[in-house]
């Protein structure tokens, strides 16, 4: 496990040779950071990211016995389409993760009907201002635009979106590239996680890590590096 430091974006490398050692080894990390929590304050909040990226990890992570009755699981982001939506990630995480072991956790969505998306978010649902705060573990994934959660780069009012002193839980996001508007969880309840994994996978992620890592336009996974108190925990695999 290589630990880098560049100036402020701290994150420890941790590669894999393959999809499922990663997965079976992300998922032990956070089992365990979920039992730590539960041992310290009786429960354990974690965010999960949607896209093609978690299934094998979301599996590895439902067949671990934990006491999943005390954890409550909530999303990274989602787009603004009801959970029957194949681009659903609330559907993404109660096909792939609520099973098994984790169908005793509790889920609360970032979704639900609204006028608008804008609406949507500005009630930031009781149920998600009625959370354990802050999360015990988050994990992002990462689009090869430098995108991380819904802070897509061509986002209308972006600087908004990646304001670290932001009080709001879910923020709308419009952004052309997303495909449809998405709800996020703001950058200062991301970075406030008491552990932070990045799991992408594959050469163009990697290249695409790298290319946010180095000099020029700073990519929103960069501001989520760098805005974080603590080194962000990168589970890569080829
Ligand atoms: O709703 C989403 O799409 C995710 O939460 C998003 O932030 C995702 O992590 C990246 O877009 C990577 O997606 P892939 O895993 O599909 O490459």
């Amino acid at each position: 496990m290589a630990r880098e430091q560049l100036s402020g974006a701290a994150y420890a490398w941790n590669g894999f040779a393959d999809r499922q050692q990663l997965a079976a080894a992300l998922a032990g990390n956070v089992a365990a950071r979920l039992t730590k929590a539960i041992a310290e304050r009786g429960t354990a909040l974690l965010a999960v990211s949607g896209g093609t990226t978690p299934a094998k990890f979301f599996a590895a992570l439902s067949s671990i016995p934990i006491a999943w009755d005390k954890v409550t699981v909530t999303l990274v982001d989602e787009r603004f389409v009801p959970p029957t939506s194949p681009r659903s990630n609330a559907g993404l995480v109660a096909a792939k993760l609520l099973q098994s072991k984790a169908a005793a956790a509790r889920f609360v969505p970032l979704y639900h009907e609204a006028a608008s998306i804008e609406a949507a978010a500005a009630s930031d649902s009781e149920a998600l201002q009625s959370l354990a705060w802050p999360l015990d573990v988050v994990v992002l994934g990462m689009g090869a635009d430098g995108h991380t959660a819904s802070f897509f780069p061509d986002a209308d009012k972006l600087a908004e979106l990646l304001d670290p002193s932001s009080q709001r839980i879910v923020l709308p996001v419009h952004a052309q590239s997303a495909g449809e508007p998405r709800l996020t969880l703001s950058m200062a309840r991301i970075v406030a996680a008491g552990f932070i994994a990045l799991h992408i996978e594959g050469e163009d992620k990697r290249t695409a890590f790298d290319g946010a890592m180095g000099a020029g336009v700073k990519k929103p996974i960069r501001e989520v590096l760098e805005a974080a108190p603590i080194p962000v925990e990168v589970f890569w695999a080829p």
